[in-house]
């Protein structure tokens, strides 16, 4: 069985591509790697929030699943939006990595609570959001680009430190520069964050489908994703919403953090939902519904005013 794996061409998305290559090798499958650039990856120069429409990283690589040019689609789960056409679907999602976000700064010293004033770049809004509630003496600046070049930028001085996802730090092997682990209470990641996930077209050959799954997905880490984007998908927001969200999984119940904060960081709402694991998006369905009736509806309204 050969398959065509599809990725965008940052350093991160290669990683990811290899990974699953290398896993669909071991598993006795032939693999090529196509390459694929997208609108995200294109347009540096506007903040994600800005360029607002669904897909900005996804929509190149789906017309190719369509069109059968490519048999599967390799995606950070965190860029995936909550809602995919009828005719795709996620086959799998592989282990999660340590979910939390760090502090990377050629600075080994700095600490957000220290107290000491310094500038962080991020073009994330949930994290602005949140270095705005929890850390009001943070300064912020705008960073768009793929991790290598907020690396570089971070590099020429543009900030003290940036904050970013673990996973991706250590996939590029940057683990030196981590200054900082920022704890899940503060800074609850991203829905997804952590996790590579598989997308393929309904149409594909249902023998191909099975086989990848079977080597791609893990169960635990799939449960906990389908509670994470069920909750984003009932609260409608996309990658540039400061929504979070992190679910984890024991003894058959799964246990669901999120919530939403304001773009200034004058608020935060924050629930948590446990329920059995055989059905992970009732859990996330719920959970938004308490957030939306505490004021969590306001709160997004407000947001999408803004970008
Ligand atoms: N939005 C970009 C993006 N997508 C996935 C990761 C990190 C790796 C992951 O969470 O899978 C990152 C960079 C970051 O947020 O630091």
């Amino acid at each position: 069985m050969h398959i065509k794996i599809g990725t965008r061409g940052s350093r991160l998305a290669l990683w990811q591509a290899y990974y699953v290559e290398n896993i669909l090798q071991k598993g006795g499958l032939t693999t090529e790697i196509v390459l694929i650039d997208t609108k995200g990856d294109q347009i540096l120069d506007r903040s994600l929030s800005k360029i607002g429409s669904k897909g900005v990283f996804t929509q190149e690589l789906e017309d190719q699943l369509r069109d059968g040019r490519i048999d599967i689609a390799v995606h950070s789960a965190k860029d995936l939006q909550s809602e995919l056409d009828d005719d795709l679907q996620l086959i799998a999602f592989t282990e999660r990595e340590r979910v939390n976000d760090v502090l990377v700064s050629h600075n080994q010293r700095l600490s957000l609570g220290s107290g000491e004033t310094f500038v962080v770049g991020t073009s994330s809004t949930r994290r602005v959001a949140m270095l705005k509630h929890f850390y009001p003496h943070i300064r912020t600046v705008d960073m768009r680009g793929n991790l290598q070049t907020r690396l570089r930028k971070l590099e020429e001085g543009q900030c003290d430190a940036i904050l970013l996802a673990f996973a991706g730090v250590h996939r590029m092997e940057y683990d030196g520069l981590i200054a900082e682990h920022l704890s899940l209470d503060e800074f609850t990641p991203a829905v997804g964050q952590g996790s590579v996930a598989i997308e393929c077209s309904q149409q594909l050959d249902e023998e191909k489908r099975t086989q990848l799954r079977a080597l791609l997905n893990h169960a635990d880490t799939e449960t906990c994703l389908l509670a994470e984007r069920a909750f984003l998908r009932r609260l409608q927001g996309g990658c540039s919403v400061p929504v979070f969200g992190l679910a984890g999984l024991e003894n058959d119940t799964v246990t669901l953090k999120g919530g939403v904060v304001r773009l200034d960081g004058s608020q935060i709402l924050k629930q948590t939902q446990s329920g059995p694991a055989s059905a992970p998006e009732n859990i996330g369905i719920q959970l938004a519904e308490t957030l939306l009736s505490q004021g969590a509806a306001e709160i997004l309204a407000a947001i999408k005013q803004n970008l």
